[in-house]
């Protein structure tokens, strides 16, 4: 196959958390479909400069804060598309479909009411993830658990994996009952139990063990799109499984050596992100993970961190 196209695309975010997307003119390869702005990097240019010179031609504003989002390699019918993408939180000008594109400010979880290229589904999903991932600690009362999830969702935690290996089943359940009533409108929970009780709590996501993974993965998703799908990944062939059974997003770990499993070998730094260049969807970096991280994180081509001791605040 010939050499891939590199695009730099944005994810532009307001303060108010909403995101901008261009509709792409009829006479262009995908026309109609909603994108996120940007263009192909040309010859010589760095992708951030391809990035603030796209985004000055197409909607007239200047790029100030950036940060790498997510890389998706997608292939066209033998075309393949390296989009690189950004987000943007901070740019003077206002924005304008200055080449006669019609724009529109988007609510996040409003973003799966537009069509877009067949590259973009992972994109949409990083650009409606946080960048943090709490995880519960084990050993904690039912009390200390909501306690704790409360307190989180008023740190503005916005993702939260109800984690609690050592609780009796009737006991985790009942919880799990309280915590989506809790982060209902707040935050999007994610459950993490045997596979049997995936059709019990259809309010929440899941979130497969590594397990789970290298079992279920022949027979593709669980349920449809629209409900969160979430798998623990700890090398290239686990991170394989989650692209075929098309789950939203990944844990990849552990990054450092941690408490939780000190028998371990850590990936590093430099072995996750070589695992994630050649991965397609959102992934949290987990061990040993705070919120200090999160740039390292982004450059390593993570979506952000996910953490039990580094955002737990009780
Ligand atoms: N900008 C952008 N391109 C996308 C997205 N999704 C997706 O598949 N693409 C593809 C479509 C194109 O094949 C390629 C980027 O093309 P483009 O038309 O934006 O390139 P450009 O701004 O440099 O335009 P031109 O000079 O070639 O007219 O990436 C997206 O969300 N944003
Ligand atoms: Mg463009």
């Amino acid at each position: 196959m010939s050499e891939s196209i590199h695009v730099a695309a944005a994810v532009i975010r307001a303060t108010d958390g909403r995101v901008l997307i261009a509709r792409r003119p009829d006479d262009k390869p995908h026309g109609g479909l909603w994108e996120f702005p940007g263009g192909k990097v040309e010859t010589g240019e760095t992708v951030e400069a391809a990035l603030a010179r796209e985004l000055d031609e197409e909607l007239g504003i200047a790029v100030t804060v950036a940060r790498p989002l997510i890389r998706v390699t997608h292939d066209y019918s033998g075309k393949r598309v390296l989009l690189d993408v950004w987000e943007v939180t901070g740019f003077s000008g206002a924005p304008r479909g200055a080449e006669g594109q019609s724009i529109v400010w988007v609510a996040p979880r409003a973003l799966t009411d537009y069509e877009f290229p067949a590259a973009n589904q992972p994109v949409v999903a990083a650009a409606r993830l946080p960048d943090r991932y709490l995880v519960t600690p084990q050993d904690l009362t039912a009390q200390q658990l909501l306690q704790g999830v409360r307190a989180a969702l008023d740190s503005g935690i916005r993702l939260i994996q109800l984690r609690a290996p050592d609780m009796f089943s009737a006991d985790y359940r009942d919880m799990a009952v309280d915590a989506i009533g809790l982060c209902a409108g707040r935050a999007q929970l994610m459950l993490k139990g045997p596979f049997e009780w995936l059709g019990d709590f259809p309010a929440a996501g899941w979130h497969l063990t590594s397990t789970q993974l290298r079992e279920h993965a022949c027979r593709g998703r669980p349920f449809p799109v629209g409900r969160w799908l979430a798998a623990s990944c700890h090398d290239a062939e686990e991170l394989a499984l989650a692209t075929e059974m098309e789950v939203d997003f990944v844990t990849l770990s552990p990054i450092q050596p941690t408490r939780t499993h000190p028998e371990a070998v850590p990936l590093g730094w430099a072995g996750a992100a070589a695992l994630l260049d050649n991965f397609n969807r959102p992934a949290y970096l987990l061990g040993g993970m705070t919120p200090a991280d999160l740039p390292q994180a982004m450059q390593a081509g993570a979506q952000g961190i996910a953490s039990i001791r580094g955002l737990w605040r009780v």
